[in-house]
């Protein structure tokens, strides 16, 4: 794989914009057009050192941002602000989309962004997305799906004639798939950084703002050797997030978890249709179950929005607009009670089989039995999925298996491994 060369187009971009490689190369498979980074023959960095530094002067951002490129085409001051229902990253996408119409000082960093990111929400078939096997996955990305759909069908009515407007759709996959976001604040784009891929456990680089406050910069997090690739973590968060969005697994993510039941109400019930009498009749009073359920789903909810409208920044009108915005997309990808790697069961399904297993067998250690049901709802879902563990095996392993279903393949047997993980949990 070679390094691109001085006079490459986006080598010629960075150093115009004094994003330096001194350290650094930007490597390019031939076969896929797929970059990474390296360090350079002959350079080590040393931890806390600065390996690449992103001027915001050439970043693509939103207009709160101090980025080069700000400027966003649906911020157009019309009655019913561009806020009210494009999210941040519609605005993002939007501002890149006319950036790469602009064909002016960007345009270097416009062609070398990828001409399409193939995720489950871009191109996948229904049948394909399917065969990701979860519920909270399927459902995710038909939420997504129908989303998107929405946002392209209003714009198009508005700006279609505009030139930007037919950028749109690939500069939000583009945008989903590597833009950075500094703690707090809205997310952007940062030319060459964004060629850096991720790792879920090996990073050796993390994105922090420069002393200066001009830059972007990625900090080596240990000593890094000349020819080693930067990995940096772009999130710690389940499966869903980077392989609905950025078209990538990964391999095993210790912030996996797999949504055990798609709401508290849900859990409530299947506690009340599993926990019988002897006799096989139903004991807990489903509708005192549910409305226990929806008072912890309540506090739960309430305690998410403190912590988003707190980062927001409390009082200001449009911070409280965008947290609202930010509330309910994050909101609207919530899974429902889950089981994650490490063993920290969701607190509030906890909390709520406890209470259901004190009324209904005082006599039982109260966590043995929350522990048994978890278990007993793993094997369930288990036994409840098309194929094996085996099977996926043989499948993700197999030469002739489309790249499409082994990305699914592999997404689904991290989760069953999740599983059984629960499962061989001793009480
Ligand atoms: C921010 S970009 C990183 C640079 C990218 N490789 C490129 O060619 O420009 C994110 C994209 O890189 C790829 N990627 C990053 N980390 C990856 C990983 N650990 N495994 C597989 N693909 C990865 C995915 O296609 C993802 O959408």
């Amino acid at each position: 794989m070679p390094a691109l060369s001085n006079d490459h187009p986006l080598v010629a971009f960075a150093s115009s914009f004094g994003i330096e490689l001194n350290d650094v190369e930007i490597y390019e498979d031939e076969r896929t057009n797929d970059r990474s980074v390296r360090v350079r023959e002959g350079s080590t960095l040393k931890t806390n050192s600065v390996a690449l530094r992103v001027p915001f002067s050439a970043c693509v951002g939103t207009s709160g941002l101090r980025c080069g490129k700000n400027v966003c085409p649906l911020d157009d001051g019309a009655v019913g602000s561009s806020r009210e229902f494009y999210t941040a990253s519609d605005r993002l996408a939007a501002t890149l989309a006319a950036t790469r119409a602009e064909n002016g000082t960007h345009e270097a960093y416009c062609v070398a962004l990828p001409g399409r990111v193939e995720t489950p929400t871009t191109e996948w078939t229904k049948a394909e997305i399917g065969e990701l096997g979860f519920v909270r996955a399927i459902a995710n990305c038909a939420k997504t799906k129908s989303r998107d759909d929405e946002v392209e069908r209003r714009l198009l009515e508005k700006y279609g004639a505009e030139s930007w407007a037919k950028h749109f759709a690939w500069a939000r996959a583009c945008v989903r798939s590597r833009a950075v976001g500094l703690e707090h604040g809205e997310s952007f784009l940062a030319p060459v950084l964004d060629m850096v891929n991720h790792s879920h456990t090996a990073a050796n680089v993390k994105w922090d703002p420069s002393d200066d406050g001009d830059a972007v910069v990625l900090r080596a997090l240990r000593t890094i050797e000349s020819g080693e690739e930067l990995l940096t973590q772009y999130a710690c968060e389940p499966a869903e997030s980077f392989l609905l969005h950025m078209g990538f697994v990964g391999g095993m993510n210790p912030y996996d978890r797999v949504e055990l039941w798609t709401s508290l109400e849900a859990a409530a019930d299947w506690f009340a249709e599993t926990f019988k009498s002897e006799r096989g009749e139903v004991v807990l009073d489903k509708a005192a179950g549910r409305q226990v359920a929806m008072e912890l789903e309540a506090q739960q909810r309430a305690r998410e929005r403190a912590s988003i409208v707190g980062l927001a920044g409390g009082a200001d009108a449009v911070a409280d607009e965008s947290a609202e915005i930010r509330l309910r997309e994050v909101q609207s990808t919530l899974m429902g009670p889950s089981v994650g790697w490490k063993t920290d069961y969701d607190e509030a399904l906890w909390l709520m089989f406890r209470h259901f297993t004190k009324a209904l067998m005082p006599d039982e250690n109260a966590d043995h039995i929350v522990l048994h049901a978890i278990k007993k709802r793993c094997e369930e879902m288990l036994m409840s999925m098309r194929t094996t563990i085996e099977e996926d095996e043989k499948l993700f392993s197999a030469e002739d298996t489309p790249p499409r279903l082994r990305l699914a393949v592999e997404f689904r047997l991290y989760k069953k491994c999740l599983l059984v993980k629960h499962l061989r949990e001793s009480s």
